[in-house]
């Protein structure tokens, strides 16, 4: 078993949730619907579309997110459905839909959310997706959506002021090359011990939709505005060591339990693995951007990085270091506005 990381999304539906704040990954699922539908009529065999579908969303968080994400899937497979046959697929198919996150995810907000035009039934599936969460051959369609960034500890030697890997920074900024191998390699075991626990998961022929950020070749991670976001937090954090409210050793020690792989690192993971097709793997545009407004983007931070600060500074710490965020957001506003793109992806897997 993988260790169990302790990084969950901020839950409830307070003002500084992941529910409220999670509208720019929710954009990615609605400028990527019509893709997934074609990429789904083109892929799944009709074969597969029995009396029971099954649908599993991997780190779900606590809604409503996950809702578009199933419901895109099962649109797309009602329409496949209807368009072949003929026939009304609420007459012959029954959805269920697995709601897989970590045991501390907040699924009670999950469940009371649950849309009540939903044509599908539900269950939470607590676990890590480091490892297998469902019974073999259970699932017809899997998805994860920025769930596929994530590693299952820090890379080793990162996090020891004494080591020469050690990294000053709190996530991998791309311009220590021993650092950046270090967080690819751990990443690269991850990601190969998600796979292999999907392609255990899904019937022969089931399909696994990843979307996420991914960095186009030649740009660093702290050249996009994700990157330099994180240094922001990084910088704040400092701050606050310098000011003695934190100890610096805790902030040397302290590492994001993240990586934004490069396209053809994505490429090259999946295919090493060998367990998949690549049946797409689609640049997704969507109309709205990252926030500018260094109040958004301070409080959005918050509800996705303020779990695993917290854990490891306390709460009042966590509270500062994004008062000083917004501040240092404004600082940097014209890095930010200038911030080279990164590249959100829809891939589509077939299990061989
Ligand atoms: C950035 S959020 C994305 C949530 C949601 N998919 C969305 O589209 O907004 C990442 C989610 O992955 C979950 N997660 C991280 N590591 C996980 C793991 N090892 N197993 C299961 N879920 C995990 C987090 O708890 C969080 O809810």
């Amino acid at each position: 078993m993988s260790p169990t990381p302790e990084w969950v999304m901020v839950g409830g539906e307070g003002p500084d949730s992941y529910k409220q704040h999670s509208s720019y990954q929710r954009d990615l699922l609605k400028a990527a619907k019509d893709k997934i539908n074609a990429v789904i009529s083109a892929n799944l065999s009709l074969d597969l579309i029995s009396s029971r579908f099954s649908v599993a969303d991997f780190g779900c968080a606590s809604g409503p997110n996950t809702f578009v994400a199933v419901q895109n899937i099962i649109d797309a497979v009602e329409d496949k459905y209807l368009r072949e046959t003929g026939q009304n697929p609420a007459d012959n198919i029954e959805f269920q839909v697995l709601f897989n996150d970590l045991s501390n995810n907040d699924f009670n907000t999950l469940f009371q959310g649950l849309p009540s035009s939903r044509r599908y039934y539900s269950a939470g599936v607590p676990g890590s997706f480091f490892d297998r969460v469902l019974p073999k051959q259970s699932i017809h369609i899997g998805v994860m959506n920025y769930a596929f960034q994530f590693t299952s500890k820090i890379p080793k030697g990162i996090s020891d002021r004494n080591s020469p890997m050690w990294n000053r920074d709190i996530h991998c900024t791309g311009f220590n090359n021993k650092v950046k191998k270090a967080y690819f390699d751990q990443y690269s075991l991850d990601s190969k011990n998600i796979l292999d626990a999907r392609a255990e998961e899904l019937l022969p022929g089931g399909l696994l939709l990843l979307l996420g950020l991914c960095l186009r070749d030649g740009i660093k991670m702290s050249e996009t505005y994700r990157g330099i976001v994180l240094d922001l937090i990084g910088a704040s954090l400092n701050d606050l060591a310098q000011k003695g409210v934190i100890e610096q050793d805790k902030v040397d020690s302290f590492n994001i339990t993240l990586y934004i792989a490069e396209e053809d690192e994505l490429r090259q993971i999946i295919e090493e693995n060998g367990k998949f097709t690549i049946e797409a793997f689609e640049d997704i545009i969507q109309s709205n951007g990252e926030s500018l407004d260094p109040k958004i983007l301070a409080v959005s931070l918050k509800s996705a990085f303020g779990g695993i600060i917290s854990s490891h500074f306390g709460a009042e710490a966590m509270r500062k270091a994004f008062e000083l965020v917004e501040a240092k957001a404004h600082q940097e506003f014209s890095r930010l506005k200038n911030a080279k793109p990164a590249m959100q992806y829809l891939i589509v897997l077939r299990k061989n």
